[in-house]
């Protein structure tokens, strides 16, 4: 399924926090559960200090699931991988910022082969890095977290970033914002303008996803007030 467009609020479970054992059921029960999106990190143990998994696994799960697969590239040289997330069945591919010399060249790639795009930013790159290239994304990926792991605390100052881009990039690009998204943050990301809201440890480490999952986003329409 493809990324859907800009102008509701979205949930994007992360599976980092799933049972990886069983990646199929854990990603129907988030299917069921109402969300469009599932998030996959992607880490190579090089640009960020954690390894998850790659482009084999996804594939296999593409046989399980329709949703859309939105994988957040935490990886060196992601020019050099686009393409097998592409044959493993991504909808979506978000590559850091920090990881590239040409951006635009990345994205024009990624859209030629048939997916939306994103960029990514850290907690401490600013703004200023994405202008440039912030309208080609269909979405803008805000770290909240130093990229890396599940189950850290979130970063006001980082997600605040998001208000500048919405102002940057419009109505029609998807923000998400990535770490230590549950309720109590999840307003608060919301009333700064993100729409598309990961959450990995706030869904998978309760033993009800789904009720994780509504309460998350009760909470976010609580920021629209
Ligand atoms: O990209 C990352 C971590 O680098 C994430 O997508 C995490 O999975 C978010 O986990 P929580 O903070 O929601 O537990
Ligand atoms: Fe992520």
């Amino acid at each position: 399924m493809k990324l859907p467009p800009a102008g509701t609020i979205e949930i994007a479970p992360s599976v980092l926090s799933s049972d990886f054992a069983n990646l199929a059921s854990e990603t129907r029960v988030i299917d069921e559960a109402g969300s469009k999106i599932v998030h996959l990190d992607i880490m190579d143990g090089h640009f960020v200090p954690n390894i998850t998994f790659g482009a084999p696994i996804i594939k296999w799960l593409r046989k399980y699931s329709d949703l859309c697969f939105d994988a957040h590239l935490m990886i060196s040289e992601p020019d050099r991988y686009a393409e097998d997330f592409k044959n493993a069945g991504c909808d979506h591919i978000t590559f850091h910022i920090e990881t590239v010399d040409d951006p635009a060249g990345l994205i024009n790639r990624i859209h030629d082969m048939g997916m939306s795009a994103g960029v990514c930013i850290k907690p401490k790159t600013p703004v200023s890095s994405i202008e440039k290239v912030a309208k080609m994304c269909e979405m803008i990926l805000v770290m909240t977290v130093e990229p890396g792991f599940g189950g850290q605390s979130f970063m006001d100052d980082a997600a605040r970033k998001c208000i500048d881009i919405r102002k940057m990039a419009g109505p029609d690009i998807r923000i998400e914002v990535d770490g230590g998204i549950d309720v109590g943050t999840a307003c608060k990301v919301a009333s700064y303008g993100a729409d598309t809201l990961v959450a990995g440890s706030a869904v998978f480490n309760r033993p009800d996803r789904a009720a994780a999952m509504k309460a998350i986003l009760d909470d976010a329409a609580k920021g629209l007030d």
